[in-house]
């Protein structure tokens, strides 16, 4: 696995926020995105995962290779925990669910619907759904959003893993995880000079 992000130019809502940003994540690294509230970092993890287009540049070795958990939890809420998992599962080919019921320690929760699950509990699910995609690419938006103490550990072993089993992890967080092998960019040398344009929105909902 190797991604790499060539001279890549963005905007979001019509108005421009990154220029020419370059990187290489390969396997068994993970590359820790900084930078402050509203200055790019979503941004970037959204046209890396294919949910937004470039302005400019190219993203190689994305395709087929990204799991991605964003902001939105994107639980089914009429299901269990089980059955989320075991969905996500079989839309990705794979069958055992169960080294992600492990890694979050879910298995007491395995029987609940999602929708009624906490909001640490749902993103313990939303991230343990990664697990089932077999991509080896992680691409993740404040991860640890909602966690607990023990379940930032419990991600943090899972990252670890990961990239050990040779995978790699590109992550937008404002805390520190401990990884071993994680570089840090820092994107505010990056930001686009937009003047004071007010830019639409580009969600149908807010
Ligand atoms: N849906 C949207 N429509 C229009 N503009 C948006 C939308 N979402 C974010 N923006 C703007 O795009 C710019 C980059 O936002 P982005 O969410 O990528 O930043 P961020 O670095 O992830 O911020 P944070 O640390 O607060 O999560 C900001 O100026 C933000 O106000």
């Amino acid at each position: 696995m190797e991604l790499h992000v060539e001279n890549l130019s963005l905007a979001r809502g019509g108005v421009p926020v990154l220029t020419d940003v370059s990187f290489v994540l390969r396997s068994g690294q993970a590359l820790i995105l900084r930078g402050p509230n509203g200055s790019g970092k979503t941004t970037l993890l959204r046209t890396i995962a294919g949910l937004q287009p470039a302005l400019r540049g190219q993203i190689i070795g994305a395709e087929d290779q990204i799991g991605y958990a964003g902001h939105a939890d994107g639980l089914k809420a009429m299901l269990t925990v089980a059955e989320n998992l075991t969905f996500w599962a079989e839309v990705f080919g794979q069958t055992d669910i169960t080294a992600a019921l492990d890694a979050y320690a879910l298995h007491p929760l395995a029987d609940r619907l999602a929708g009624t699950l906490s909001a640490g509990q749902k993103r313990r699910l939303g991230l343990a759904r990664l697990l089932v995609t077999g991509r080896p690419l992680w691409v993740l938006d404040e991860p640890t959003v909602s966690l607990d103490t023990d379940a930032v550990g419990l991600f943090a072993a899972a990252v670890e893993r990961h990239m050990a089993e040779g995978g790699a992890a590109l992550m937008a967080t404002h805390i520190d995880l401990g990884l071993t092998a994680a570089d840090v960019l820092d994107i505010t040398p990056f930001r686009a000079v937009s003047g004071t344009r007010a830019g639409a929105s580009d969600e149908a909902f807010l």
